[in-house]
């Protein structure tokens, strides 16, 4: 971990694949806190993979820089598990070898319980061949060699995405018991976001290249308001999303001073809250307290 307590931190950070393609990020900055379980979303294409991949060491940075637990991804390895969309195993294992496997790459860290609880919950049978596993069952036995790892940092990119709604909830519910216990810093990216409430503490919304929103999800809640009034005027407060309802207007809002008004206040949900960030891409961008690299400082 580095002094300040920083997991990953970017400052600057642009990224583009080849001349012609265009940049995938520009600008990019952030700061994550250590010990936090962050949910990484935003549209396809917006970059997220990318972030992971230049986060776990595997992609160069062409612009700026990003650190992982206070040194550069490459120097980091030992410490850091990435687990990649398409989950990649060697299909001529069986689970118990790949878990043998991972320990013989990791013979100072490897908790073999960790892993084998993961792997065997569902029963997947030790000797079953990678090659013949389904897309979830491959996905249990790539997330059993990340939580095995014993890492302080773990990138999961769409890990839950081929799993069913009940091994979902138990390998979710497991990992972050891991996470919990061992105080990891878990970054994991995903579109299911009606279920990040229950599982993250933070959240990292991308866009445009950039970080749109970053911060401790109870901070970024407190930070807006849904207001339903006769509309479209929702005085001081900066509007993100507004659409028409039947009785009027509601604004997805960022408070500026006193809540009083011709309208009804609720509390947003982090769906409702991501869903008008999505919906309108050009609102401003907010970076709570702490989430802003150092050198930058917040930006609200
Ligand atoms: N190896 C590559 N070569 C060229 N372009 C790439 C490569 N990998 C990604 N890209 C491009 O970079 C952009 C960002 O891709 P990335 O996979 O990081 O997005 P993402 O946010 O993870 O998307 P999704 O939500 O669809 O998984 C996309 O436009 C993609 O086409």
């Amino acid at each position: 971990m580095s002094q300040d307590g920083a997991a990953l931190e970017a400052a600057g950070l642009g990224m583009r694949y080849g001349r012609r393609k265009g940049t995938v990020l520009d600008g990019c900055a952030f700061r994550l806190p250590a010990g936090r379980i962050c949910a990484l979303v935003g549209p396809n294409g917006t970059g997220k993979s990318t972030l992971l991949k230049l986060a776990a060491g595997l992609l160069r940075p062409a612009e700026g820089t990003v650190r992982v637990l206070g040194g550069a991804p490459a120097a980091m390895r030992e410490r850091v598990a990435y687990v990649a969309q398409n989950k990649p195993l060697h299909p001529q294992l069986t689970v118990a070898e790949t878990l043998r496997f991972g320990a013989e790459l990791n013979p100072r860290r490897w908790d073999a319980g960790a892993a084998e609880r993961i792997a065997y919950a569902s029963g997947l049978e030790p000797g079953a061949k990678i090659r013949r596993l389904s897309g979830g069952q491959r996905t249990r036995v790539a997330l059993a060699l990340a939580v095995g790892k014993r890492a302080d940092l773990m990138l999961l990119d769409e890990p839950m995405a081929d799993l069913d709604p009940l091994a979902r909830h138990e390998l979710a519910g497991a990992l972050l018991a891991e996470a919990t216990e061992h105080g990891t810093t878990v970054v994991m990216s995903s579109h299911v976001v009606a279920e990040l409430e229950n599982s993250c503490d933070h959240l990292l919304l991308l866009g445009g290249g950039r970080v749109r929103l970053a911060g401790r999800v109870d901070d970024l809640l407190a930070a807006h308001v849904l207001l339903t009034g006769r509309g479209p005027d929702f005085g001081p407060h900066l509007v993100v999303e507004q659409r028409p309802t039947g009785r009027g207007s509601t604004a997805l809002v960022r408070s500026r001073g006193a809540l009083d008004g011709d309208w009804q206040v609720e509390q947003p949900t982090l769906e409702e809250l991501i869903l008008a960030h999505l919906r309108n891409p050009a609102a401003e961008p907010l970076l709570t307290d702490g989430t802003a690299p150092a050198q930058q400082g917040a930006t609200a």
